[in-house]
């Protein structure tokens, strides 16, 4: 049995703990916020109802997750320990080395991080070679593939032994070969973010429509013709056409838009704080977690037909 420790119990957290516990891994997980541990286990146990909805094989029997108050009793005797704390490189690159202190000299040392690059992770840790990336995407007990990614330091073995931890947790592993900041996922998704959040800075659109127009056309579709499979199916001289006038006219802003910098300097960061770029109450919250949950299990089974 696999015993793994997850670090750091937000967004991603738990949905995580739940699916590798589920797979049969003895599991541990700490948070540094008393807050979040002592919510932890509602929201472990609302994505296990969502595993049973996805049909998911419980090997994990009787052996419930432990959520523990000290760093050092998550990771003791852990063979694998998953980073998930937030994207600040100095952040990151701390919590490692009081992992890499703690655990034993075969422990896997994974970061979540959604593409800080593992070669900049890696760099004061005492074996770089156990260091490897393993990028989940949200929420994470749905969404089936992990970017697995190596730093110039991390060995082929460690490569190999996450492929195969990945595909036994029912997951899919993407292997990324080049170590580029936002690996491949976030490269993609960050370019359509740019553009999208340009777009209404700039009334082209209201955020409402903005959203109607990317999940009923390129998001229902991308969803089953990914984009190579799209550039033949539409024609490559079409797309040398239209982007021959197109591309130049895109968003191509170095930084991050202003919208977005003020709405996160408020603290309106989201389903998590109340507000983004729309107004949640805390029933709305809940009600809106469950019922994208029912739609993309519902996709999911329908996508693996
Ligand atoms: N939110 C998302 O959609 C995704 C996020 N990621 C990445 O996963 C990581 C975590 O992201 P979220 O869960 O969204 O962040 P979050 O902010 O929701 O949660 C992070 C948690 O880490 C805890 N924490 C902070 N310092 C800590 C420490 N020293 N020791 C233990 N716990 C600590 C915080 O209390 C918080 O509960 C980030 O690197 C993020 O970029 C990856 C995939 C998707
Ligand atoms: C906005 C945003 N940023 C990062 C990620 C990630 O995959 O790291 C996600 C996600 O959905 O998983 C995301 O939505």
């Amino acid at each position: 049995m696999i015993r793994t420790a997850v670090i750091g119990l937000g967004t991603m957290g738990t949905g995580m703990v739940a699916t590798l516990a589920r797979a049969g891994m003895a599991v541990s997980a700490y948070d540094v916020s008393a807050d979040q541990r002592a919510n932890a286990l509602p929201a472990i146990s609302a994505a296990n109802q969502v595993l049973n909805a996805l049909g998911m094989p419980d090997k994990g029997g009787d052996v419930a997750p432990r959520i523990v108050d000290s760093l050092a009793d998550c990771v003791a005797d852990a063979d694998l320990v998953i980073e998930n704390v937030p994207e600040k490189l100095d952040l990151k690159v701390e919590v490692l080395h009081q992992i890499d202190a703690l655990v034993s000299g075969s422990c896997v040392l994974a970061s979540d991080t959604s593409g800080i690059p593992i070669t900049k992770l890696q760099a004061d840790v005492s074996a770089p070679g156990r260091v490897i990336g393993m990028h989940w995407s949200n929420p994470p007990h749905i969404i089936p593939i992990i970017e697995v990614v190596a730093g110039a330091q991390t060995s082929p073995e460690t490569v190999s032994w996450m492929v195969e931890t990945v595909t036994g947790l029912n997951m899919l592993p993407v292997l990324v070969k080049k170590d580029v900041p936002g690996f491949v996922e976030n490269r993609i998704l960050y370019a359509i973010m740019r553009e999208a959040v340009d777009l209404v800075e700039k009334g082209v659109i209201d955020a409402e429509s903005l959203d109607t127009c990317v999940s009923w056309g390129i998001g229902y579709k991308l969803a089953v013709v990914g984009p190579m499979a799209l550039l033949d199916m539409a024609g490559l001289d079409i797309y040398q056409a239209v982007g021959s006038y197109l591309n130049e006219d895109l968003c191509a802003r170095k930084d991050v838009s202003a919208l977005i910098a003020e709405k996160t300097g408020r603290g309106d960061l989201g389903m998590k704080t109340g507000g983004g770029m729309f107004d949640y109450t805390p029933e709305q919250v809940g009600e809106l977690r469950a019922a994208r949950a029912k739609k993309l299990v519902a996709v999911r089974r329908a996508l693996e037909t």
